[in-house]
């Protein structure tokens, strides 16, 4: 009788790397060459990738690549992205192209301030032990400083304290908020530890009991914002920005529309973040709750015509990110990345992304507004079907050709192809 398998695996955390990829190889059926995949680390050492997270068994690679042609507050930027979706690379580089003059895509971040929360249960008084919280809040921004004195010493740690009484289904709560300067860390890992570290202090105060001491993610006082302006000429006229601003008028009064809207400007920002290893889902959770804060799903950038008729566009959303800390300084090619931006602090890498973002956006309205976003697209995504279809070499690009010359572009006509065209190569 065969034995049942079973995913339930005792200390599986505490066997070797290979040990692991053995187990998995052998519940899985893994190929020789699948388990040789998996083994393949490329430019990870299996050492640093096995201490990053738990239970690893290989490695996966995505393309690292560049978009060019960005002008931002005056300077040149090379930007590194790492994305698996074809034609985000070539749009922020085309958006990049007519966004160059007057010094280029204009952004700002505000000072990296994180919020720590601290949830207090069983207050009786909620309202008045609000106002003791207060009271002490000197107090407790120094009992918080003494965890990190790094941070201070490079002028950041717990600048603020806020208190809150939050109704809540199990009644009222009062939130307090420690207002963290990260400097050029995401912050997570400082606000967390600073947040434990007073929260005896504030069940003193308050008499009540302390239950989450955390971060949040909405970090709306960690701002970047960025603004461009598009020239009608450079974009094929005022036909082109009105189509643009009513694209994006679409977006205002539509939350259907606003989900993907803002999704097209998170392929920017999102790809920034995996290149230079951010926590990403912590940048994707604070765009959204950003763009939800009103109760109303909103578009995270806006699309006007000025007085000249040209395109203006703006951004403003979270962007906590890092140079410091996290996976930044561990991963390699996280370095290698910023390197290639040339950025020297969180801040001004939250203006770049935040710049990214905005051309992002704009490059893929331009194409909806005008084309259609399949043209340009489907043309760089057919590559992917040829290959995947099984086409190598010059065949990639005649089955490439074929498809898009006849507006036919799927996986079963680029197999169609591949079959075709390789029986009459043989022939
Ligand atoms: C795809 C393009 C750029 C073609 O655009 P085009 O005008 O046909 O291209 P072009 O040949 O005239 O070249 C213009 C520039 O684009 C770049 N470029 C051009 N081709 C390449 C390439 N192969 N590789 C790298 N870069 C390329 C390059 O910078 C080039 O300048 P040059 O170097 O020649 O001076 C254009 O159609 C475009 O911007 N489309 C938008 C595509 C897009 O947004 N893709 C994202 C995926 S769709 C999605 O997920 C989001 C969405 C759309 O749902 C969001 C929303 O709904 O809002
Ligand atoms: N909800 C969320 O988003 C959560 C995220 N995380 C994770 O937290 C990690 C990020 O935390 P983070 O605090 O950034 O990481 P780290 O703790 O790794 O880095 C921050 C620390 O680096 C030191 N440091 C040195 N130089 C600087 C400088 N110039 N600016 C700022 N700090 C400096 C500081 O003190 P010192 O030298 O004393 O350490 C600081 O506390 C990510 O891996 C994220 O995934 C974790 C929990 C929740």
């Amino acid at each position: 009788m065969s034995q049942q398998k079973t995913s339930r695996i005792p200390e599986f955390y505490k066997k070797t790397l290979e040990e692991r990829l053995n187990i998995v190889a052998e519940y899985a059926g893994l190929t020789q060459e699948e388990v040789a995949l998996l083994k393949n680390f490329g430019n990870l050492d299996p050492k640093i990738a096995d201490s990053m997270i738990e239970n690893v068994i290989g490695a996966m690679s995505y393309p690292f690549a560049v978009a060019v042609n960005f002008l931002i507050n005056g300077k040149d930027y090379l930007v590194p992205m790492v994305i698996e979706e074809a034609s985000v690379v070539a749009a922020a580089s085309n958006a990049a192209r007519v966004m160059r003059r007057d010094g280029g895509i204009k952004s700002i971040a505000t000072q990296p301030v994180m919020i720590g929360q601290i949830q207090v249960l069983g207050v009786k008084d909620p309202w008045h032990k609000r106002m003791i919280i207060l009271e002490h809040k000197d107090e407790i921004i120094q009992k918080a400083n003494e965890v990190d004195p790094v941070l201070v010493k490079f002028g950041g740690g717990a600048k603020d304290v806020e208190a809150r009484v939050v109704e809540g289904p199990r009644g009222p709560m009062i939130i307090v908020h420690l207002l963290v300067d990260v400097r050029d860390a995401m912050g997570a890992n400082a606000v967390n530890t600073m947040a434990e570290k007073v929260a005896p202090m504030i069940e003193r105060l308050t008499g009540g009991r302390v239950l989450l001491r955390i971060i949040s993610n909405l970090a709306d006082r960690r701002l970047v914002r960025s603004w461009v302006k598009v020239y009608k000429e450079d974009i094929g006229g005022e036909e082109v920005v009105d189509a643009i601003v009513d694209a994006w008028a679409f977006a205002a009064a539509d939350p259907y529309r606003a989900a993907t809207h803002n999704k097209g400007i998170m392929n920017g920002v999102i790809a920034v973040a995996l290149a230079t290893a951010q926590d990403h889902r912590a940048i994707e959770a604070g765009a959204h709750a950003y763009a939800a804060r009103t109760g109303r799903y909103v578009p995270l950038s806006t699309w006007e015509k000025d007085q000249d008729g040209n395109l203006v566009g703006t951004l403003e959303m979270p962007m906590a990110v890092g140079i410091i800390g996290g996976a930044t300084k561990v991963h390699p090619i996280a370095k290698v990345a910023l390197k290639i931006l040339g950025v020297k602090t969180a801040t001004e890498l939250a203006e770049v992304m935040g710049a990214v973002g905005l051309a992002q956006n704009f490059a893929a309205l331009r194409a909806l507004a005008t084309e259609g976003i399949q043209k340009g697209h489907m043309r760089l995504h057919a590559r992917n079907l040829a290959i995947m279809a099984g086409a190598t070499g010059d065949l990639i690009d005649k089955v490439v050709e074929i498809m898009v010359s006849e507006n036919k572009i799927s996986f079963a006509y680029a197999q169609e192809l591949v079959n075709k065209l390789s029986k009459e190569g043989k022939a």
